[in-house]
């Protein structure tokens, strides 16, 4: 079965005469499988609105290849538009209208069934409150309707564009039970995000892109493991055998972080050499815990955009050919 998603060696260079030449995309890979609650990532700059807008047709590329439910695109886009809902950038909404209004509106103009209109709305939550114009809506229920305004044509693949963005905790997890909601019922979603966490509870696998290029993906638990850097944390009965132990396994070739009370260990491969080298000298083990990582660490290890003390590194100035100011992009929605 073909990929849901396939981007291949897609590159992008924005010219003008004001701001110069920038490359946002340099060669980028991506991977979609159907079903999947893809998490795409990256800094600020880093290319991902440029991707999805290249993607949906709204930006022409300069090289590289996509392909939608297995349509190439853009050539083919106009047959597989109608299986795509995305939402690219926060979409503007008539306040005066009511969500239901709204709805019925985008419904009629794509010549889609109104009782769709009542099915969405029960999807992101908003039924009881579809009655009601849109400017009294917090955030988190105008982002719903946003979703549901994708939703309304069934798409088999939906994309949204940082979707938790300005949410509240409360916010972020219905979003969240939204999404899974939608993967459980077949459809494939890819979403922009810097809530790593969130990410990281919602999404099966993920692509990080930085520089315009992809830096890693897969699975999200073989990610982290790829990027585990096999550090080990031990414990040993007597805090007084700590040095001993220090000298043994700095001897095996075990790089050793000495603490207070425990020793940290760096590139071990299996923990139980650990135990036979202590074992060896009679040192007995309270606890050997291998130290997760997270998302967000792989995230900062991989787009080195962790902070640096002493050092304040400026948004979207990576990927700068020439020594221009950046700019932001245009919005744009891509709904029903
Ligand atoms: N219309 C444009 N004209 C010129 N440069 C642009 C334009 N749109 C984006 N860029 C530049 O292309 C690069 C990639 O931008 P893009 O918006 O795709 O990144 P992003 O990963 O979506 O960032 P963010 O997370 O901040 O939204 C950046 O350097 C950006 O300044």
């Amino acid at each position: 079965m073909p990929a849901v998603l396939e981007i291949e060696g897609l590159r992008k260079t924005y010219r003008s005469r004001r701001r110069g030449t920038r490359n946002a995309l340099d060669g980028f890979d991506m991977r979609v499988e159907a079903g999947q609650v893809h998490g795409f990532l990256g800094p600020n700059g880093s290319g991902k609105t440029t991707t999805l807008r290249t993607l949906l047709g709204l930006i022409r590329p300069d090289g590289g290849r996509m392909a939608i439910l297995g349509h190439e695109v853009p050539g083919t886009l106009d047959q597989v538009a109608p299986q795509v809902g995305a939402i690219v950038e926060s979409p503007q909404f008539f306040p005066h209208f009511t969500a239901r209004d709204t709805l019925s509106l985008l419904a009629g103009a794509g010549d889609l069934p109104e009782q769709r209109v009542d099915e969405v709305l029960e999807l992101v939550g908003l039924r009881d409150r579809a009655g009601e114009r849109v400017k009294t809506y917090s955030l988190g229920m105008k982002q719903r309707l946003a979703v549901a305004s994708a939703l309304l044509k069934n798409p088999r693949l939906l994309i949204l564009d940082e979707p938790a963005n300005g949410l509240d905790p409360g916010g972020i997890r219905e979003m969240r039970t939204l999404m899974r909601n939608l993967s459980e019922a077949g459809m494939t979603v890819v979403l922009s995000s810097h809530i790593l966490g969130e990410i990281q509870l919602i999404c099966d696998s993920v692509t990080i892109i930085s520089l315009g290029r992809r830096v890693a993906f897969g699975p999200v638990d073989e990610v982290l493991a790829q990027h585990s850097s096999g550090a080990v944390r031990v414990r040993l009965e007597a805090v007084t055998d700590l040095p001993v132990a220090a000298t043994a396994l700095t001897r095996a070739g075990v790089r050793v972080t000495t603490n207070d009370d425990h020793l940290m260990l760096a590139g071990v491969d299996k923990p139980a050499t650990v135990t036979r080298i202590l074992a060896e000298q009679s040192l007995y083990v309270s606890e050997l815990a291998p130290i997760a990582v997270d998302l967000e660490s792989v995230f900062l290890e991989l787009t080195a955009t962790a902070p640096v003390p002493g050092q304040h590194r400026q948004v979207d100035q990576s990927v700068r050919i020439d020594g221009t100011a950046p700019s932001a992009p245009a919005g744009g929605g891509w709904g029903a």
